[in-house]
């Protein structure tokens, strides 16, 4: 939960500041299907700052305890799913906010990869890197027509960490991962559906959520428990691998980010963002 400072004009004629509690996500469970939908709700991209991922993860955890038969991803933004990381974070950072946001990163990535109920990303827009990254930790994927997704991180001079990388590995073949990591490729939505990053095109947000729900539907026969450790069986490797290196990672995240020449990088990039924004 994020605070947010409110100006209003009292009755005394003075301005004043209230701090309101306001959710970048929200859940909702459909009381026929028992399917929770996660919906990322921070304007203008969902650029995953601090507070979007702790409610992420605290909405993930509610999912996780209230006994939903499956959890749909998906973002109030009519263009995009997520713009990946909050590059403002990695600006000029103060030092302790920024090993938060990275352990953040990693905690929404472990507990929604390593979720037991079926989970499935709602596409509805645009998915480039940590986007992608929400995207690939779920079972399976429909996209609405025209975005792109990828993990493009090789673009930015910069190299995905491994546990980033290994929803990727789970759904591509080897071949096509290595080189699209290595161009740092975002694909197109055809282009996902031709190399299999993503299941399903659909036509609009209700059509992607709908077929995300017929998908979390096919389980519905399959008893729950063997269904979840068959799917621990298949995550299980990833998971221990990460959780060896995460704190290596954090360090590793840091130093990267604070290196000279890296900074100089993102400022430019965050120029070039906001220009081609001003440009539209
Ligand atoms: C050089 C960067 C180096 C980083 C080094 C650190 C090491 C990291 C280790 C690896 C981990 C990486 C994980 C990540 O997720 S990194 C983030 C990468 N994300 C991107 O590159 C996406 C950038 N955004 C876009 O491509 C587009 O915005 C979009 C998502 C395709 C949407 O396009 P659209 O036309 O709809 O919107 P605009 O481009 O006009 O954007 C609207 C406003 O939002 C601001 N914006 C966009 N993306 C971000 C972002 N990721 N973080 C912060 N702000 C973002 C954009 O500037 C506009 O703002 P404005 O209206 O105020 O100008």
């Amino acid at each position: 939960m994020s605070s947010r400072l409110l100006s209003f004009v009292g009755r005394t004629g003075r301005r004043r500041l209230m701090s309101t509690a306001i959710k970048l996500t929200t859940v909702e469970v459909n009381d026929k299907t028992g399917i929770a939908t996660l919906t990322m709700c921070r304007p203008p991209v969902n650029g995953q700052n601090l507070e979007l991922l702790l409610d992420i993860k605290s909405s993930i955890n509610e999912i996780k305890n209230n006994n939903s038969r499956g959890l749909i991803i998906t973002s109030a933004s009519p263009k995009v799913f997520s713009a990946g990381l909050d590059i403002l974070e990695m600006y000029k950072p103060d030092q302790q906010r920024l090993r938060a946001v990275w352990t953040e990163l990693q905690n929404v990535w472990c507990d929604l990869y390593g979720i037991s109920v079926p989970t499935a990303a709602a596409i509805n827009g645009h998915a480039p890197a940590g986007g992608c990254l929400l995207a690939t930790a779920c079972e399976y994927r429909v996209m609405v027509p025209n975005c792109i997704i990828g993990l493009n991180e090789t673009q930015l001079g910069i190299i995905a960490p491994k546990w980033l990388v290994s929803g990727y590995l789970n759904i591509l073949p080897k071949r096509v991962a290595e080189r699209a990591l290595t161009q740092g490729r975002l694909f197109t939505t055809d282009e996902a559906l031709q190399e299999g990053l993503i299941d399903e095109i659909a036509n609009s947000k209700e059509e992607a959520v709908d077929k995300c729900v017929a998908f979390i539907g096919t389980f519905a026969k399959v008893n729950p428990v063997a269904r979840a450790l068959t799917k621990q069986q298949f995550r299980a490797d990833n998971l221990r691998q990460f959780h060896k290196e995460r704190e290596q990672d954090v360090d590793d995240f840091l130093s990267l980010v604070n290196r000279p020449e890296v900074q100089k990088g993102i400022g430019i990039y965050l120029e070039g963002l906001k220009k081609k924004a001003n440009k539209q």
